[in-house]
């Protein structure tokens, strides 16, 4: 078997101080994703979602534990290496799209090349070929403010692939869309990682976005609670993760 992409190793995350105030956020949690692998993280609000994508994007650190991606373990670097790994290793899909208004699509994409001092006459080829795999070339020349949310999804997701990250890290990243966009952002990420091998992590509410997933990590408050995966149909898959959710919601009214 290959190496892991991502190797999560009994992760403890606890915010404040050791007074009466700290709260452990993550405890004991370990997995690994592969190359290639699509992976879903769900569970109820507060479960501790937010802050593993966090430890794991290097935004944050944990208190203990190891974190390694792509071989390179991110709980040993100090925060100047940690910015360069982040600007070549990941890429980020958030919500709200987070695109510069005052530059194009074009622009935006290039962004991450243009910081790594990457040659303009490299850029464009590049960014060609990212517009292609997401249906957006014939936007590359307009402003984010003239297109819809769905195609600033998508102009997102080029810029998070442009320097071809070991990993795609996502946050809700259908939040802001209408069910029609974020059922085809989703395809988009299917599509991306079943042909183009883009590994995905995606932090999401919606049952129907973890669907698109081949395995779901469920966790609770800071642990891993169950783990899921898509043997049958999308329709079937979706039923599933319905179920465990429903787990969560009697669990609260015990
Ligand atoms: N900076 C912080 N200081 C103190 N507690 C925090 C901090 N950030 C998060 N927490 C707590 O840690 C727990 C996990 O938060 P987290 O945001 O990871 O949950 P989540 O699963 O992403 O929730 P949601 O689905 O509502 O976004 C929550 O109880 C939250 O209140």
């Amino acid at each position: 078997m290959s190496k892991p992409v991502v190797h999560v190793d009994n992760v403890e995350k606890i915010f404040g101080k050791k007074s009466e105030n700290s709260f452990k956020a993550l405890s004991g949690v370990s997995f690994d994703i592969y190359p290639g692998e699509f992976v879903g993280i769900m569970g109820p609000s507060g479960a501790g979602k937010t802050t593993l994508l966090n430890v794991v994007s290097t935004l944050d650190r944990a208190l203990s534990g190891k974190i390694e991606i792509a071989g390179k373990n991110i709980t040993m670097m100090k925060q100047n290496e940690l910015a360069d790994f982040r600007s070549t290793e990941l890429g980020f899909i958030f919500q709200d799209f987070n695109l510069l208004e005052n530059l194009t699509v074009y622009e935006n994409i290039s962004l991450p090349l243009s910081l790594q001092g990457v040659a303009s006459r490299r850029i464009k080829p590049l960014v060609n070929q990212v517009a292609e795999k997401l249906g957006i070339k014939s936007i590359l020349d307009k402003y984010p403010v003239t297109i819809s949310g769905g195609q600033k999804q998508r102009a997102a997701a080029a810029r998070a692939l442009v320097h071809e990250p070991a990993i795609i890290l996502a946050d809700e990243p259908t939040g802001a869309l209408d069910s029609k966009n974020a059922r085809s952002l989703m395809e988009t990420m299917e599509h991306l990682n079943k042909h183009h091998d883009v590994s995905i992590m995606l932090v999401t509410h919606d049952p129907l976005s973890a669907s698109y997933c081949e395995r779901i990590l469920f966790i609770q408050d800071g642990t891993l609670y169950k783990e899921l995966h898509r043997t049958e149909d999308q329709a079937a898959f979706h039923q599933q993760i319905l179920n465990v959710l429903a787990e969560f919601t009697s669990l609260d009214r015990v």
